[in-house]
């Protein structure tokens, strides 16, 4: 397996004065080149290990990592997705992809040249010029995944990315986006994706992590033994007996993340 990019070692965080335990003892290893999803109910603190490797929390006790180091912030290895699109309203498509590039200083010529191509790979070739306003939800999305992919961040970092969508346009860009990662020349770029989609966790992702909550920790560490590359064949895997194995297995821990809430809520 290739080297560790990032990795969480005997994590726990506690928030505010009568203290949450958000995370308790959580550790793992994510290698270069894995796209790992971490699921789990609301509050077992995934967005909280997201923002860590970010660099914006630190731990209150134990150890986060990327290559090898203290997380900072900012940091133009990672790339950030999330469910709103977040595009700037009064810049067109190809100027809000090229975003990522102008703050690396990349030449003007070179920056519109890729800020195109990756808006044809979207499938959003012939709109480069219009602006969010004119363009539908998963339209902009789309472009926010192009802004996204254009700057080639060694990590990416998605929260929620595709929950704004509507079923099939969510299937759709799950697809786009497994099309331009499968096919990454050389290692592919390392994704950490939080999400509360069982399926799309298991669909998208090389290994899934569910979490229970209060306190947060890891309920089991599953590795997705689902061939690649599956962009053109999401819609068949969703009906095949192995994704319905592995859904079965997931959800009956999140299934008893559910009970274990909910007793000591009681
Ligand atoms: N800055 C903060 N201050 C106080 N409490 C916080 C803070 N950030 C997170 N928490 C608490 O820590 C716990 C974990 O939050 P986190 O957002 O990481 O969970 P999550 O699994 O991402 O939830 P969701 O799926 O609802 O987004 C929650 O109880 C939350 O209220």
């Amino acid at each position: 397996m290739s080297d560790t990019l990032l990795s969480f070692r005997d994590i726990t965080q506690k928030f505010g004065a009568s203290p949450t335990l958000a995370l308790r003892d959580v550790s793992f290893d994510v290698p270069e080149g894995q796209f790992i999803a971490v699921v789990g109910a609301s509050g077992c603190g995934k967005t909280t290990l997201l923002n860590m490797a970010a660099g914006l929390v630190e731990p209150t006790s134990g150890t986060v990592a990327l290559s090898g180091k203290a997380p900072r912030c900012p940091n133009y290895d990672l790339g950030f997705m999330f469910a709103r699109d977040a595009l700037l309203p009064w810049r067109s498509a190809v100027r809000n992809v090229q975003l990522p590039l102008e703050a690396r200083g990349l030449p003007r010529r070179a920056r519109k040249e890729m800020a195109e191509r990756m808006l044809g790979l979207v499938g959003l070739g012939g709109r480069e010029h219009q602006y969010p306003a004119q363009l539908s939800q998963g339209m902009r999305q789309r472009v926010a995944l192009a802004r996204t992919l254009a700057a080639d961040p060694r990590l990416l970092l998605m929260d929620e990315p595709f929950a704004a969508l509507d079923a099939r346009t969510r299937l759709h860009m799950q697809a786009e986006f497994l099309r331009i990662w499968e096919t990454t020349e050389g290692t592919r770029r390392t994704v950490f994706l939080v999400t509360h989609d069982l399926q799309e966790a298991a669909l998208m992702a090389d290994r899934v992590i569910v979490m229970l909550p209060s306190p947060g920790r890891i309920a089991v560490d599953l590795t997705v033994e689902l061939p690649r590359p599956r962009a053109d064949v999401l819609e068949e895997i969703i009906f095949t007996e192995q994704f319905r194995e592995i859904q079965a297995e997931l959800f009956a821990h999140l299934e008893g993340a559910v009970a274990v809430s909910g007793k000591g809520a009681s």
